[in-house]
């Protein structure tokens, strides 16, 4: 008997998901011979509920909400034992992983897709004792970017994180940091470094074209120090999709990466678009370890090798 779990959070993208809960438990009744539903009601309750479901043998677990329950769900998932596979319907404001997975943004869209839809196995990372899906940031753009409020998010959408992050490039400062890969081990001064995945960044789908969730890389991306005038030339390169052959950055394509601040602060990171492990950090990737629902056919990024492996379980 297949039996699979849906993790609803109620106040992702403005309260939006309780709206789409009957249609995606019908979509998935057709799936599934066993399915439940739970609601979170605050911070870990979603790898609270993965966790026990994929210990206790479900066969999928599904949940309904932004990038921060994705990535609560996936660590349950991962720290469950990896086995149950992984499906979404995003409502969040950015979804940079429906946007990296080629999942409709729209989310009954995302959900009527389930009715043609494969396993593609997917890359994550792991970050110190936790799981990401898309990427860690340390520096100031991080930081101010945890300080959206869900207010402003509603008003604005993606432009509310665009609108901070875009105050906090006239704020910016630099920070020491030590970063050891398999190949290199030097400091250096940024105001961001990023561990990214998959090609995506706070809604710039351009913004690392050459990567994709399942190469087994991940690309580690130094911002230079720059001048305040160097904004207006850095937008466009990431708009463009050409920020990482640009000057502004070094970018280190790379399995293993252990990053420490050797200023005297605490430095926060931020893990897809959660609050993430303190500095320092030592991470991982696990190629594979994912096995996501995705439309049939996705919108691939044209340089992405790989994309098909199993069906999707159906109801026999
Ligand atoms: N019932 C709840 N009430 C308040 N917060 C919750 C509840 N359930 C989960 N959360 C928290 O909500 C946070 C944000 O969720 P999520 O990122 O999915 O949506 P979002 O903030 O609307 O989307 P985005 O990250 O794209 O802006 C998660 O970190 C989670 O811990």
């Amino acid at each position: 008997m297949s039996r699979c779990l849906v993790i609803i959070n109620p106040v992702s993208g403005g309260g939006r998901a309780a709206q789409y809960a009957l249609e995606l438990e019908w979509q998935l009744s057709n799936m599934f011979d066993h399915m439940e539903v739970k609601f979170t009601h605050g911070a870990g309750d979603a790898t609270r509920f993965a966790v026990e479901a994929s210990r206790d043998g479900f066969d999928a677990v599904f949940c309904m909400g932004g990038d921060g329950t994705i990535n609560e769900t996936v660590n349950g998932i991962a720290k469950g034992g990896g086995k149950a596979k992984f499906g979404f319907v995003p409502v969040g404001t950015v979804n940079d992983m429906s946007r990296a997975l080629g999942i409709p943004l729209a989310p009954l869209d995302a959900i009527r897709s389930l009715a043609n839809c494969e396993i593609r196995r997917v890359d994550i990372g792991r970050c110190n004792d936790q799981y990401f899906c898309n990427n860690i940031a340390a520096g100031v753009i991080p930081k101010v970017v945890e300080e959206v409020t869900p207010k402003e998010k509603q008003l604005l959408g993606p432009l509310a994180y665009f609108v901070k992050g875009g105050q906090a490039l006239f704020t910016t400062k630099d920070y020491t940091f030590r970063i050891r890969t398999e190949d290199h081990d030097f400091t250096t001064r940024s105001p961001l470094v990023i561990a990214l995945l998959t090609n995506v960044v706070s809604s710039f789908e351009k913004f690392m074209p050459i990567a994709s969730v399942d190469d087994g890389y991940m690309r580690i991306i130094i911002f230079r120090e720059y001048f305040i005038m160097d904004v207006l030339r850095i937008l466009p390169l990431i708009l463009r999709g050409s920020i990482y052959t640009s000057k502004y950055v070094t970018i280190l394509k790379v399995k293993k990466a252990h990053i420490e601040l050797l200023d005297d602060i605490e430095l926060p990171t931020n893990m897809d678009g959660n609050k993430g492990p303190l500095m320092p950090v030592d991470m991982e990737v696990l190629p594979g370890f994912l096995q996501v629902y995705v439309p049939k056919s996705p919108h691939l990024h044209p340089l992405s090798e790989t994309h098909t492996s199993a069906k999707a379980t159906k109801k026999k």
